[in-house]
């Protein structure tokens, strides 16, 4: 399965409405994929959209449309940190969806990067453990799940899950995660997919509001090389969907993105 560079994007008003838009649609293509198949594999991302998005999945009555029982939960990246800290990507899902869920959503098919602790205490060790959680779902002899969504938020600097510009992380092939050193963006210690594992997803779902990220959507939607815009290189298998507001689009041609 080879990821396609072709890109749709669709632009909504505001940070607001894009939120809520992606949490339909995720809800939406969930129902959709339990028609034909299951379980589920779905890839949650971090930051200000990702976690607004699973805050309107909350607080949308569409969720119990979707068997939660079916749908399993990982994470793009993780901020090292110890468990419930506030920072971790796993904490702030908690808080915005997965509580609400309650027992709908199986314990056991909640997956996190393992947090900082005695026993895993680097992000190597993490993520190590994290290839192995994800392992024991793959199949066909892949290293990770056959992912049906794969959210991602970006930063400014056009970085996706925690692949930063000109960070070895980004080269790393043949393993489905890696360890993270002296992140730009605080705290410098984290855990990610590689674009191995990110690439063969069916759906990739890049998300990004606000204006300070104009310059790097427009940079990864004109296929900039990876070292410099990561974001560039996430692709889906079946299909690769930038979902902004109108501030992260302003520096796109009119009318969209070229592919
Ligand atoms: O640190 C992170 O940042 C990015 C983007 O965050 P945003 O607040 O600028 O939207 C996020 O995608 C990533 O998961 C997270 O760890």
């Amino acid at each position: 399965m080879t990821a396609r560079a072709a890109r749709d994007v669709v632009v909504h008003p505001d940070a607001t409405l894009l939120a809520q838009a992606t949490a339909a649609r995720l809800l939406v293509a969930l129902v959709d994929a339990q028609s034909h198949r299951a379980p589920l594999h779905v890839v949650l991302t971090g930051g200000t959209v990702g976690i607004a998005t699973l805050a309107a999945v909350a607080a949308s009555p569409v969720r119990d449309a979707v068997d939660w029982s079916q749908v399993h939960l990982w994470w793009g990246d993780e901020r090292f940190l110890p468990d419930g800290d506030g920072d971790r990507n796993e904490t702030q899902a908690r808080d915005a969806l997965l509580t609400a869920l309650g027992d709908a959503l199986p314990t056991a098919n909640v997956h996190p990067v393992p947090a900082l602790d005695d026993t895993v205490p680097t992000p190597e060790a993490a993520a190590e453990a994290y290839a192995a959680e994800l392992a024991r779902y793959a199949d066909d002899g892949r290293q990770v799940p056959r992912f049906d969504v794969l959210l991602l938020g970006m930063g400014p600097d056009g970085h996706v899950a925690s692949l930063f510009p000109g960070h070895p992380a980004v080269d790393v092939d043949g393993v489905a995660t890696a360890g993270v050193h002296g992140s730009p963006k605080p705290p410098p210690l984290r855990v990610t997919l590689t674009f191995d594992a990110i690439r063969g997803a069916r759906e990739v779902w890049v998300v990004a509001a606000g204006a300070e990220k104009a310059t790097a959507v427009a940079s990864a939607l004109a296929s900039a090389p990876v070292s410099v815009t990561p974001a560039a290189g996430a692709l889906g298998t079946e299909r690769t969907l930038w979902l902004l507001d109108a501030a992260a689009a302003a520096d796109l041609p009119a009318g969209g993105a070229p592919a």
